[in-house]
């Protein structure tokens, strides 16, 4: 295969360092037509679906576009912001903050967003960041808690991207944050803040996205780091365990998924007569149709029809200032080592190392 030709780019440009915030992607609009060649790509990833490639296209394209395209644009139209999808709202919120606190910190990185299925899309941000001559990237998921149908897609992406250039950019990849104290804060204060407001539940619901048990089997550390974050942040509010719960929601499919699953466990509460609960969902860092929708709305119903009296659902981390901080120390743990401090002071050590240069001729002269 040819290696396309580098393209023309201004030398010298400064950041020459970026950081890309990666999320799972959305449709363009809430619209059967639009749904359709975004969950064709997002399920044709065998990241995501790990059945024979043949089996699976025939099930892909002849029952699940067919039937869900429509059924799934008609919940994101429930759910749908005037700027548009909400995890795409909120991950460009994110990435404009980092990009502003980052800066206020003295960094000199260019922040920019990119999905992993629709738009925009990786391979389209990563060129981009090659023609403004930024060679050195670090990848960061939106996933705090690592799995290979996520985060490891992700990663996927961007070698395959680079498995097509010819002068490839340093790369370094966020592999999760579960366990961050920031992380951990940030979910911590968006709770107090919660409770405070509305005073608090018996029982803290956490949420998170399901996969199948047979990952777990397989050695996907997804479960593990669930539970490490529950654990964290239940450490962090002070709850007992029996104060708390973790749960797994959107299950697809017939087979097997993590248990328990979160449906069922809301109309188990509701039935042994637990009145109110608080529902978070601490794996997504933005609202989006699975939180805003099947959570807040039909997992909401189920409990409040079941006999629940009060659902409350805790926002997602989203555009909060402390996440924000959080998400901010996170990049720049990892950017630990590039230079990528302001002009000003990267003008400074400039000056710092052409004096060194000078004195080092001067002795090499001296010794001549
Ligand atoms: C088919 C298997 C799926 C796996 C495995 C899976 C894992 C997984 N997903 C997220 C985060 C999100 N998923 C979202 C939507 C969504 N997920 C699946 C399927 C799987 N996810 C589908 C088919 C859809 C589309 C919506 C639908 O038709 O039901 C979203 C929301 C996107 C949005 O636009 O708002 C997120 C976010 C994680 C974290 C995860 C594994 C850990
Ligand atoms: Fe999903
Ligand atoms: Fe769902």
């Amino acid at each position: 295969m040819a290696f396309k030709k580098e393209p023309e780019y201004r030398h010298g440009t400064l950041p020459r360092t970026a950081v890309v915030l990666v999320n799972l992607g959305t449709p363009d609009a809430p619209t059967a037509g639009a749904v359709r060649p975004y969950l064709k790509e997002f399920l044709s990833d065998p990241r995501v679906v790990e059945i024979p490639r043949l089996v699976w296209s025939l099930i892909l394209h002849g029952i699940i576009l067919p039937l869900r395209s429509g059924k799934s644009a008609r919940k994101y139209a429930s759910i749908w912001m005037k700027e548009g999808s909400p995890l795409k709202v909120y991950t460009e919120r994110q990435a404009k903050l980092l990009q502003g606190l980052l800066g206020e910190r003295g960094h000199e990185v260019k922040v920019v967003y990119a999905m992993r299925y629709g738009a925009p899309s990786m391979p389209q941000v990563l060129d981009q960041l090659k023609t403004e001559g930024c060679d050195r990237i670090l990848v960061l998921p939106a996933y705090p808690q690592y799995s290979a149908t996520t985060t490891a897609s992700v990663f996927d992406a961007a070698f395959a991207h680079y498995a097509q250039v010819r002068n490839v950019p340093e790369l370094r990849l966020v592999k999760h944050y579960h366990d961050h104290e920031g992380y951990i804060a940030a979910l911590r204060d968006s709770v107090l803040a919660h409770w405070e407001q509305n005073g608090r539940g018996q029982k803290l619901v956490m949420s998170f996205h399901g996969v199948p048990k047979r990952t777990l089997l397989l050695g996907d550390p997804y479960h593990c780091e669930c539970h490490k974050t529950a654990r964290l942040l239940a450490e962090s509010l002070g709850l007992g365990r029996d104060d708390y719960l973790v749960s797994f929601q959107s299950r697809f499919g017939k087979a097997e998924w993590l248990q328990p699953y979160t449906a069922p466990t809301l109309v188990q509460l509701a039935k042994q007569g637990v009145e109110r609960v608080d529902v978070m969902c601490p794996g997504f860092s933005s609202d989006c149709l699975e939180t805003l929708e099947e959570i807040s709305m039909e997992v909401r119903h189920d409990f409040l029809t079941a006999g629940g009296k009060e659902f409350h659902y805790i926002p997602c981390l989203n555009d909060a200032p402390g996440w924000i901080r959080a998400l901010t120390d996170i990049a720049e743990q990892h950017l630990l080592g590039w230079p990528t401090m302001s002009n000003a002071a990267s003008r400074e050590q400039a000056a710092r190392e052409a004096e060194v240069s000078r004195r080092q001729a001067e002795l090499m002269g001296a010794e001549r």
